[in-house]
């Protein structure tokens, strides 16, 4: 039977109104857009409220991932790909991940509403995924808050002990971890099931080359 170890994350003030937080498991980013670029992203994703379709997953069981995604993200992509680009060396180091050569970023948009959830998962699990490398997840949604749930939960091997953790979607954040850890995103509830109300992600993967291992950011 393995050890069950809860983090505590420690924090790190930065000189404007970011805040890194710090674990073994992942970094997060507090503040992470300016509130023009929040509202920006938030109209755009109110607007496409009828472009959403069910989420997927690349093994395609059943119940295992109850959201809508947004694919097409291209118009606003550059608000938050941009700004993960240029957090991957520090990330990297944290995480203890050797830099490594970026072939392409994936992002898509989530609302997860009433009763969502995605099981427990790695996000590079399958033939298609497995040069992810970092995953990243931005947290948006409509104030006030009309949601409650939805925790990112990792649960983690490290060798001799499992490492839990569990996050609340935090307004305007980002998390960054390794795509191998396995998590999942707890029900959410919604009473008013209203789409806007949703508990929205700006989320994707980055990947990494698999013919070299230099660095090109
Ligand atoms: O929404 C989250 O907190 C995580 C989403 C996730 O794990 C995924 O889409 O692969
Ligand atoms: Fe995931």
């Amino acid at each position: 039977m393995q050890d069950i170890v809860c983090l505590e994350p420690g924090t790190d003030k930065q000189p404007d109104d970011k805040q890194v937080v710090k674990t073994p498991l992942y970094v997060q980013v507090l503040n992470f857009l300016d509130h023009q670029e929040w509202q920006t992203l938030l109209d755009y994703t109110l607007a496409q409220a009828n472009q959403f379709v069910c989420s997927t997953t690349f093994t395609n069981q059943p119940d295992y991932r109850v959201s809508q995604s947004l694919n097409a993200v291209a118009e606003v992509q550059l608000l938050i790909v941009d700004k993960v680009k240029s957090l991957l060396p520090q990330v990297c180091q944290q995480l203890d991940i050797p830099p490594f050569f970026v072939t392409l970023i994936e992002a898509q948009i989530t609302a997860h509403n009433d009763g969502n959830y995605y099981k427990l998962h790695s996000d590079n699990g399958s033939y298609d995924t497995f040069n992810r490398e970092i995953s990243y997840v931005y947290y948006f949604y409509r104030e006030p808050q009309a949601f409650s749930g939805g925790e990112l939960r990792f649960c983690v091997d490290d060798s001799d002990q499992l490492l839990e953790q569990q996050i609340t979607p935090q307004q305007n954040s980002i998390i960054l971890f390794p795509s191998r850890y396995l998590h999942e995103v707890l029900p959410v509830c919604c009473p008013s099931k209203m789409f806007a109300d949703s508990r929205f992600t700006f989320h994707g993967w980055i990947r990494k080359s698999v013919f070299a291992n230099p660095t090109n950011w």
